[in-house]
């Protein structure tokens, strides 16, 4: 079996009862070998120097949008590429330890995810609480277990797996939340072939801030009619004003009209990093024109050729 097929020890965002937890047990219903790691950035690490061989992390809330802390890492360092995503749908619950009622809560811990997606239930159950962020839910609820805080939210899992109990369920802001998880590989892992219903992910990095620096990046893929449906600027830590855009696309780096948008955003931008072509995790096939299909990009390719008396 190839190494793709079968990764040997895989480093997900623990501790156990995680969300990060279950995408790992859904991409992998049988994996025999697995590290919590301490945080996305020791996950990754893990991965860049081999003790793991796959990386299973957070990346992107339907609420919250893009998580902060895995596309920082990805920005930098060693190249690393996506594999596999998943969705979970995020139900979070306040654990506490056996006894605690509501009055006796003053501290309560949670991922910054989590705390955005619960805030509004916080202030209106729990007035005047402190929220002290931690590196994964299930991190504070083991917090809570260790008496350092009073409550966590977290997924109803983790407070079975630290000795805590439910004190309430069901205490998101907004309903149906969905966080979207990615396997990660190191950079020279080659892209898992095509399906019809791709995503490519990438980050670009502009020469310099000037006007229609944004629209030049963007046209690389609205002439070849590839369909964007993420755009997000993080800071490169360069300086104030200094950012980066995530894009993300559909289709793959198979495609001839991918290849040839990263071929275009390469010229034009001062760095792009590529980070992977993978299949979708809702399987959904969108559409392509005909003349942004395959055959039209062969057939104008073989005319140029033909033109220019190479063939
Ligand atoms: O802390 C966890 O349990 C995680 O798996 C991380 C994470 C995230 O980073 O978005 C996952 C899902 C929830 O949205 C909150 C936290």
């Amino acid at each position: 079996m190839s190494e793709q097929q079968a990764p040997r020890r895989i480093g997900y965002l623990g501790p156990a009862g995680t969300f990060t937890q279950q995408a790992l047990r859904r991409l992998y219903p049988d994996a025999e070998e697995t590290w919590a790691a301490p945080g996305v950035e020791a996950a990754l690490d893990g991965l860049r120097s081999g003790e793991v061989d796959r990386a299973v992390v957070p990346f992107e809330n339907s609420i919250e949008g893009g998580v902060s802390s895995t596309l920082d890492q990805l920005i930098h360092g060693l190249p690393l590429v996506i594999t596999r995503e998943t969705h979970i749908a995020v139900e979070f619950a306040l654990v506490v330890r056996e006894g605690t009622t509501r009055e006796d809560i003053r501290r309560v811990s949670t991922h910054p995810v989590a705390m955005a997606q619960t805030r509004e239930w916080v202030a209106r159950n729990l007035p005047g609480v402190e929220l002290i962020p931690e590196s994964s839910t299930a991190r504070a609820a083991a917090l809570v277990g260790a008496e350092v805080y009073d409550a966590a939210i977290s997924a109803a899992l983790a407070a079975e797996v630290h000795g805590l109990v439910v004190l309430e369920d069901g205490i998101a802001d907004h309903r149906g939340a969905v966080t979207r998880f990615v396997e990660l590989a190191r950079g020279d892992v080659p892209p898992p072939p095509p399906t019809g219903a791709d995503t490519t992910t990438m980050v670009a990095f502009i020469r310099d801030n000037r006007p229609g620096a944004l629209l030049e990046l963007l046209e690389q893929f609205a002439v070849r009619d590839i369909d964007l449906f993420r755009l997000e600027s993080r800071p490169t830590g360069q300086g104030i004003g200094k950012y980066c855009f995530t894009i993300e696309a559909v289709g793959h780096i198979a495609e001839p009209r991918l290849a040839e948008a990263l071929v275009g955003l390469k010229r034009t931008c001062a760095q792009v990093r590529f980070l992977g072509s993978y299949p979708r995790a809702d399987g959904v096939v969108q559409p392509v024109a005909d003349e942004a299909g395959p055959t039209a990009y062969r057939e104008a390719q073989d005319w140029v050729t033909r033109l220019q008396g190479r063939a």
